[in-house]
């Protein structure tokens, strides 16, 4: 998606809000989240795109496993490519494209069950961090959206950003980003 277009989804990101929660309330509370959908689908798709631990952490094979035709011989390292997996062309539509709308009508989540999303990881060494950072990221982008109105630093465009990765455990942006928040 272009990124002027991303701020046209920041607007509507907004306007949702507005909508679902009552004027007069000040602060987003959790029980509001469920009512926002697409707040939770612009999350994952962030989560896709830009996984924070892209290679998760490293584990290794206890012991020779079979997989999918390939042998993990025993004491092997694995990282797991999520980064890759999130723009894998046979598996998602469009795939660098970003389009929460994807996530709107379908079941997955990155609880650990769909492998196609797992920025947290699955199974027994899933994040045990992922309910707190869940609610956290939720309330916090809610927040924030409908706080302040935003622009970017020395009026830059938003098709100007630098949007380059630098990769690393986790991933960051290679020029930071620099938005100014303006209250309402
Ligand atoms: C957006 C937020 C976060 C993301 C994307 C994230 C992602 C991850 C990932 C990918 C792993 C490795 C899973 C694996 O090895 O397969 C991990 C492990 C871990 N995370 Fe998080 N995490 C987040 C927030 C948090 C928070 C808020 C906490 C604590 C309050 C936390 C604590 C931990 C711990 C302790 C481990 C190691 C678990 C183990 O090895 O058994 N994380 N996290």
């Amino acid at each position: 998606m272009p990124l002027n277009l991303i701020f046209d989804l920041y607007r509507n990101l907004l306007y949702i809000i507005e909508e679902v929660i009552r004027k007069d309330d000040m602060i987003i509370k959790e029980s509001d989240l469920g009512k926002l959908p697409y707040l939770g689908a612009v999350i994952k798709e962030t989560f896709r795109l830009h996984p924070p631990a892209p290679l998760l952490l490293p584990h290794k094979a206890l012991c020779d496993v079979g997989i999918g035709g390939f042998v993990v011989p025993k004491d092997a390292q694995i990282l797991c490519n999520v980064w890759a997996i999130g723009r894998d062309p046979t598996v998602w539509f469009n795939p660098h494209e970003f389009m929460p709308e994807r996530f709107l009508d379908v079941d997955i989540d990155y609880n650990g069950l769909d492998f196609e999303l797992i920025p947290f990881g699955s199974g027994r060494r899933i994040c045990p961090g992922l309910p707190l950072a869940h609610r956290m990221l939720h309330l916090m982008l809610a927040s924030l959206i409908r706080k302040f109105d935003w622009e970017l630093e020395g009026k830059m465009r938003p098709e100007d950003m630098d949007m380059t990765e630098r990769f690393g455990l986790t991933l960051h942006k290679n020029v930071p980003l620099v938005a100014i928040p303006i209250k309402i």
